[in-house]
């Protein structure tokens, strides 16, 4: 039983199953990289309070001329509450809460000291070198939202606004079964029949930011041992990957395993190339993506297919990819009724622009590991010449 579907079927198949986690609450400490399950407001304005920019003297300007001499009559340092100016100048540094009273703040190196008092020489208006209370937020102020990607800068922004404990989208739990007994790990003897388990790490690279990943290692073609690995695995993890056996030859069981195994197989083929063969289905609420074997099939399916979805579960609001434009420096050949994702790399100039690599055959790795980018020339488009415009996804 062979399932044959649209690149954008396919899409919106997944995207029909794919649910959302649940959360958990954890701190600021282990943010970064998780996803905001809620949005995220203000615990209180800020700045806290009036507070000065500068090392200097906090001023009352209202009926003063210039130059001016005042009293000093306190200090102000940054974390001590706030003081009162009846008259004269308090000393105040950067961050400090300004007086009672003041209206403006001068430099230090703006004034001449003269014992106990300063002379200003220059105006000074009223505001001057004040950071307002709650001119950057206020309190309320949403300021991050639920399906945001908490990077460093926005953790900070999240003690900034007074969060230690937050809510976030708990982990998808990927597992990763790797297929054929031709397949050897890299720290095993290499043999003329058999070929180093890349896909792995393409796997790893692509779900790490997203994903707990579990590795239930590489498996020979043998049905019986493979059902039961695959078995235990969907009921671990959320979403299962497999990696090859997933076209026609004799020892291509992953259909048959997904079969046993519980899976509803919704599509086994695309009109994508590399990767024709994807096997997609759910077991209620979980996903099995059947990937191809071909490191390079394997890697435009994880980009295409996976990722957008496991994105997805994982809470991420803006999870579908985000194709750009660039202009084609060369002829480049694609198929009419066929997705064409053309492996090469996009530049930066005056201009952006793409070239193909050097092949396209999906058996040669190198010419993709080598790739910044994959170009996808839609099914209605064939083949383009140079100048035309492409549309592409970094990788
Ligand atoms: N008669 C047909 N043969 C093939 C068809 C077809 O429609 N009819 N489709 C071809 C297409 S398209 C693709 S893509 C490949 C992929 O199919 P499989 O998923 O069955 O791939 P395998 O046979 O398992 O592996 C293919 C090849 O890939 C290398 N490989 C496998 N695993 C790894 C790994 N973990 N790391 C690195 N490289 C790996 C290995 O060289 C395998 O020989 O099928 C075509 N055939
Ligand atoms: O589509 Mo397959 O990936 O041609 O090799």
């Amino acid at each position: 039983m062979f399932i044959k579907v649209t690149r954008n079927e396919a899409k919106e198949i997944i995207d029909s199953l794919t649910s959302q986690k649940y959360y958990e609450t954890i701190t600021i400490d282990e943010a970064e990289g998780r996803v905001l399950f809620e949005d995220m407001k203000a615990k209180f304005n800020i700045p806290e309070s009036d507070k000065s920019a500068v090392d200097g003297y906090a001023i009352n300007v209202d009926n003063l001329t210039f130059p001016a001499k005042l009293k000093i009559i306190d200090e102000a340092p940054a974390g001590e509450a706030q003081k009162e100016l009846k008259e004269g100048a308090i000393f105040i540094m950067t961050g400090g809460v300004v007086p009672k009273g003041a209206n403006a703040v001068v430099r230090i190196e703006d004034v001449e000291k003269d014992g106990d008092y300063i002379v200003i020489k220059k105006p000074v208006k009223k505001g001057d070198l004040i950071n307002f209370e709650g001119e950057e937020v206020k309190t309320g102020d949403v300021v991050l939202k639920k399906g945001e990607i908490l990077d460093y800068k926005k953790v900070a922004l999240l003690a900034n606004l007074g969060h230690y404990q937050i809510k976030v989208f708990k982990k998808v739990k990927i597992g990763i079964v790797v297929t054929g007994s031709e397949v050897k790990e890299p720290f095993e003897a290499l043999d003329k029949a058999g070929v180093k388990n890349s896909n792995l790490y393409i796997l790893k690279g692509l779900l790490k930011p997203y994903a707990d990943i579990t590795y239930y290692g590489k498996l020979p073609d043998n049905l019986d041992e493979m059902i039961k690995v695959f078995k235990n695995a969907i009921e671990e993890n959320d979403i299962l990957i497999s990696s090859g056996g997933a076209s026609k030859g004799k020892y291509d069981f992953t259909k048959e395993i997904a079969k046993q195994i519980g899976v509803d197989i919704k599509f086994t083929t695309t009109n994508i190339r590399p990767g024709r063969p994807l096997i997609f289905g759910n077991k209620d609420k979980k996903l099995f993506f059947g990937l191809p074997g071909y490191p390079a099939a394997l890697l435009v399916n994880a980009v295409e297919f996976l990722i957008p979805y496991v994105k997805k579960a994982a809470g991420i609001v803006n999870y579908q990819n985000e194709y750009k434009k660039a202009v084609l420096t060369t002829k480049t050949k694609a198929k009419e009724g066929r997705v064409d994702f053309i492996r090469g790399n996009i530049e930066c100039d005056e201009k952006v622009t793409f070239t193909a690599a050097y092949t396209q055959q999906t058996s040669n790795y190198l010419s993709i590991a080598l790739s910044n980018a994959l170009a996808v020339i839609d099914e209605n488009e064939g083949t383009k010449e140079a100048g035309e415009i492409v549309e592409y996804i970094l990788i």
